[in-house]
């Protein structure tokens, strides 16, 4: 048996929800480059669940569908509210909170492909308030209603602050959750098929998308970015904390990627925000110290940015608390891991690889009293 470390270059299945080819994002046929100039979140959840753009009327359905499920339990609310919430972790919260939402939901374990549609707009929908709602409690704050004929940009922003948005925070949220909606087979997408291809629920695979998405390897290095940049506080800083970085091979937040070599095509669009969002709230040092740290890390190690990098000082700018980032991340990404379950239930085969057994082989079973 070969093994691949990381089953980097493995193709485990075929899709048609995005593609990585030659560094260029599509989804569904459409370059990342060209939804996130154009599109509404909405219009990308109903191409990555459709793979084509929806008519004016096809959008607004899915428009009101999702507005109209925002709503989330009294009893997730009650959850929250019932721990202490100081060192608790948003993630963590989003992934217990998913699960219980499938305690709510009598179509949980109806797999029939209708069913498994409602459930894919009520997590898509609930998300977001899922998130919000946390933020508040855990500031001793009530969470807000969300309204039902906003987009869900609008709505997400405005349950977290109680607060109308202003235009440009609402323009530059969208993006963002455009850019982040689908990744072909990253790893928490690939978490979502292994766990449904078993034929399980849902519920069960996003809160195991979420587990993924957590790490800071993956979704969470935007939140570790944010704290890369505090540590390095001003731009004067930034070469001395890289080369200690370098000298203890340690990794740098928010650079390098398994399948992009010359660089993410997301970044440019986040870094484009960062600049612009940095200025208008007259912080922008942060952007600054951000082109400085790529200024070094591109030219000493030849790694580009992913997308993690420029989102960080992107939403530290429109007020976000860091450890929201990657929350923010699972609110866009729920789109794609709901379109690749739709996608494993419909030609299923359960996903299960081998192991290169290298442990000691022949052994005895020694009894208690003569074990050393
Ligand atoms: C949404 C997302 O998930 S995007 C990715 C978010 N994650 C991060 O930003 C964390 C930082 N980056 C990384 O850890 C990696 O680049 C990953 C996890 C994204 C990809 O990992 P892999 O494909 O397994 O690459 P791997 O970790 O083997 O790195 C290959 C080489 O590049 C180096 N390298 C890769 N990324 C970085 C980095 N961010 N900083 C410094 N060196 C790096 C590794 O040290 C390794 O060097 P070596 O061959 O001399 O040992
Ligand atoms: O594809 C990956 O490995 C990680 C990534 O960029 C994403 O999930 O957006």
């Amino acid at each position: 048996m070969t093994t691949t470390r990381g089953l980097e270059g493995v193709v485990a299945t075929t899709s048609s929800v995005s593609s990585i080819i030659d560094d260029t994002l599509t989804y569904a046929g459409y370059n990342i480059d060209d939804l996130a100039e154009n599109a509404s979140f909405e219009e990308v959840v109903y191409l990555l669940w459709h793979r084509k753009l929806p008519t004016k009327d096809q959008l607004a359905e899915i428009k009101k569908e999702l507005a109209e499920n925002a709503e989330i339990p009294q009893e997730v609310i009650d959850h929250f509210k019932s721990y202490d919430l100081k060192s608790v972790h948003p993630m963590a919260a989003l992934r217990t909170a998913v699960s219980l939402l499938g305690l709510f939901d009598s179509e949980a374990d109806v797999m029939d492909p209708e069913a498994n549609y409602r459930k894919a707009i009520r997590l898509q929908a609930k998300l977001p308030t899922i998130v919000s709602a946390f933020a508040r409690i855990r500031k001793g704050l009530e969470p807000i209603k969300p309204k039902s004929d906003v987009s869900l940009a609008v709505n997400f922003l405005y349950t977290l602050t109680g607060e109308e948005p202003s235009g440009v925070a609402v323009e530059a949220f969208n993006k963002a959750l455009v850019l982040h909606a689908d990744h072909e087979l990253n790893a928490s997408t690939f978490t979502a098929r292994v766990c449904v291809a078993t034929l399980s629920d849902v519920y069960s695979g996003v809160t195991a998308a979420i587990g993924a998405l957590k790490g800071p390897l993956h979704g969470g290095a935007n939140e570790a970015v944010m704290k890369m940049l505090k540590e390095i506080g001003d731009i004067n800083n930034v070469e001395s904390y890289l080369h200690e970085k370098f000298s203890r091979k340690e990794k740098i937040m928010g650079f390098g990627h398994r399948v992009y070599r010359q660089g993410d095509p997301r970044a440019k669009h986040l870094k484009e925000m960062s600049e612009k969002l940095t200025n208008l709230t007259g912080e922008p040092k942060w952007f600054e110290i951000s082109t400085k740290i790529e200024e070094v890390v591109t030219s000493e190690k030849s790694i580009p940015p992913n997308v993690d990098f420029y989102s960080a000082s992107m939403y530290h700018s429109l007020g976000i608390d860091h450890d929201l980032f990657t929350p923010i991340f699972a609110v866009s990404r729920v789109s794609g891991w709901l379109a690749h379950i739709l996608e494993q239930y419909e030609n299923n085969r359960l996903i299960r690889p081998r192991a290169d057994y290298t442990g000691p082989n022949m052994q005895k079973y020694v009894p208690m009293d003569k074990r050393g």
